[in-house]
């Protein structure tokens, strides 16, 4: 079953991500509760930098048995592991490296010089089959249906790594797919398919500052997937934007009324 998207509009970058933050540890902790262990999916973004550093300062973060969750990825850089173009450096850096983040069962996606080599095709196949194998009793058959995806959006609607009007859009052959000649550098990724995105619970859409208010307004305005692939991401239970009011600013009244200053 979708859920059709519901709209949270913070005043700004911090206090989004101060509520993404304190969303994240409710919504671990209930599903450690009903399910034993937690799935999480992360993608980067320009926002998520505050998110994770959000999370590390939480005072409530030890709310959570990070020994039981899963983290997984979204897409991420098919480059070498070292390479800054890495979607998880920053998110080790300032959160998964820490106690008691450290915990969890980390799964990055692969990198280029990993285990796969630069075989891009055998690296999405083999994120395909690491998804399988986390799989609780009451998942799908191929992969966990993450608790929460926290959703990055790109200017021009993209998410994971699926961009408008771009072959991977098409791609549901497996739950990860290899993208290539991606429109923003690096060219070579792995991504979700859209397959493997929308078996999530839940995913949140977030989207922070001026330079992301087109790409909301058009995914919530009906947009479809190909042109705004971000409108295209919908949870099994919940489907969430969580913006600010720079990012909300080109919603229509009916939508967004932005309280007088
Ligand atoms: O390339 C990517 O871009 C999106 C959005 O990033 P932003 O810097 O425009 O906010 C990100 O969500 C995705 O994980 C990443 O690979």
């Amino acid at each position: 079953m979708a859920a059709a998207p519901e709209l949270v509009v913070q005043h700004d970058a911090e206090a989004l991500a101060t509520d993404v933050a304190a969303r994240t540890i409710a919504t671990l902790t209930h599903a450690q509760q009903g399910r034993g262990r937690a799935a999480i999916a992360l993608t980067a973004g320009s926002i998520m930098e505050s998110v994770w550093k959000a999370l590390a300062a939480s005072p409530s973060n030890d709310a959570v048995d990070w020994g039981r969750v899963d983290v997984f990825w979204g897409d991420e850089r098919f480059v070498a592991a070292d390479s800054p173009d890495r979607n998880v450096l920053a998110a080790q850096q300032l959160l998964l490296d820490h106690a008691p983040f450290s915990a969890a069962r980390h799964r990055p996606m692969p990198a280029s010089d990993g285990e796969y080599g630069n075989d891009l095709d055998a690296a999405a196949a083999g994120y395909s089959a690491t998804l399988a194998d986390a799989r609780r009793p009451d998942d799908p058959d191929n992969q966990p249906a993450f608790d929460v995806v926290l959703l990055g959006v790109g200017p021009d609607g993209h998410c994971c790594s699926l961009f408008p009007e771009h072959p991977g859009l098409y791609d549901d052959s497996n739950t990860v797919i290899p993208v290539r000649n991606s429109p923003k550098p690096p060219p070579e990724r792995l991504s979700l398919s859209f397959d493997g995105l929308n078996a999530a619970r839940e995913i949140w859409v977030i989207a922070s500052g001026e330079g992301k208010a087109d790409a909301v307004a058009l995914a919530l305005g009906g947009a479809g997937r190909v042109q705004i692939p971000s409108a295209g991401a919908i949870g099994t239970k919940r489907t969430l934007w969580l913006v600010d009011r720079a990012a909300a600013s080109k919603l229509p009244k009916h939508r967004y009324d932005p309280p007088v200053a």
